[in-house]
């Protein structure tokens, strides 16, 4: 079988994952990532095999680091059928004129806008919408997690309106510029967040509003969601719905809180300690006058990162079924749920 050929730009949290994550996968391949330091991550990569590739004007700091780049980020573009782009948010954009010179097909991530690539993804909602495109954003981490939440919900029950606030984490573990370490931030103060447009850029029907407010934490996101629905229905019916889901776990058995969440996950030998489902406590599903309310947990670092892999197959007309796709990436990552 020829495997599609996918560069990754950007190997920082989000790409590091996402390389490692299409080299578990049999229908794709890592030619190569892209560093613009020599710095402990790039040793890394190195060491794990990865091509690096960097800016013309940094090749020699790699040489002279012990780690010599493959090529420039331009000629790592030439090689790759897709792109997955994991540049910081804002700067991913400035990436698409080279895309398009080298006719490849692009990925961006949710820190970039839904114009850019004019498609939002989500696997579980819009997988075969996607199928053959040359440009997709992947919805951010929170959006993500709404709309694996609220689609299967939509689809059975009807969605009249979705109210979310959201405790964000402050930032990433290995970040040490950011804040706060002391102090709750409504971010942003005027409301709605952007959150609540994300998800209608996915799923366009849902009448959704949203309010954040930045933690001082770095493990996951978590959410307070209100859905109304359009027809009566009990806690045990919601728990069946969500529990159907490829990319929703429930979280009891004492964990009660992010901290024993990622423990878990550390437990269970997840690489990075990463959580790709969205972590529902069902004990607070809670049901009443058409209203369902709960909390769930997102772990920021990982979630987005099997809906990349989806992305590229979708793209790349690897495979046409989003549910088999999304099977598919599962297995080869590790994701087991039930
Ligand atoms: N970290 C998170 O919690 C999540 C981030 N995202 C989105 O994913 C994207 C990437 O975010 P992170 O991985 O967190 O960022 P990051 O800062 O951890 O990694 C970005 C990487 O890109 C590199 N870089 C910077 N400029 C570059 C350039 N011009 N060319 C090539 N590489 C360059 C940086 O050195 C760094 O290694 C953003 O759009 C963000 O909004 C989405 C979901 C969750
Ligand atoms: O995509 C994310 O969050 P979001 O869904 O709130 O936009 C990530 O947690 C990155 O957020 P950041 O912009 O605080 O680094």
């Amino acid at each position: 079988m020829v495997k599609a050929k996918i560069a990754v730009n950007g190997y920082g949290t989000i790409g590091k994952r996402v390389a490692d994550a299409v080299r578990a996968q049999d229908d794709m391949e890592i030619i190569g990532i892209s560093k613009t330091k020599p710095n402990y991550e790039a040793a890394v990569a190195h060491q794990l095999g990865y091509d690096i590739y960097a800016p013309a004007a940094n090749l020699g700091a790699f040489e002279k680091a012990g780690m010599p780049a493959a090529g420039t980020i331009e000629e790592m573009v030439e090689k790759a059928d897709l792109v997955v782009d994991c540049t910081p948010g804002g700067v991913g954009e400035g990436n698409k004129s080279l895309y398009e010179k080298a006719g490849v097909k692009a990925i961006w991530q949710g820190g970039e806008d839904h114009s850019l690539a004019g498609f939002s993804f989500n696997a579980i909602c819009n997988y075969e919408q996607a199928v053959g495109r040359d440009l997709v954003r992947v919805v951010s981490c929170n959006t993500t997690a709404l709309c694996r939440a609220i689609y299967p919900i939509d689809k059975e029950l009807g969605v009249k309106k979705v109210r979310v606030i959201l405790a964000r984490r402050a930032t990433d573990p290995n970040d040490v510029k950011k804040g706060p370490i002391n102090a709750i931030v409504p971010d942003p103060i005027k409301l709605p967040s952007h959150h609540g447009p994300d998800v209608k850029s996915v799923l366009p029907q849902i009448n959704i509003t949203s309010a954040a407010l930045k933690i001082p934490t770095t493990l996951m996101h978590v959410h307070t969601v209100n859905m109304e629905v359009d027809k009566d229905c009990t806690v045990d019916e919601v728990k069946n719905i969500f529990g159907s889901q490829p990319r929703i776990r429930f979280v009891g058995q004492g964990m009660s809180s992010t901290a024993e969440i990622m423990e878990f996950a550390r437990d269970m030998k997840r690489p990075r300690n990463d959580m790709w489902e969205n972590c529902i406590w069902p004990e607070s599903i809670t049901v009443g006058d058409k209203e369902i309310y709960f909390f769930q947990a997102v772990h920021q670092e990982s979630i987005v990162v099997p809906e990349n892999i989806d992305a590229i197959r979708a793209m790349m007309e690897l495979e046409s079924d989003g549910a088999k796709s999304i099977e598919k990436t599962n297995k080869a990552i590790g994701l087991y749920n039930k």
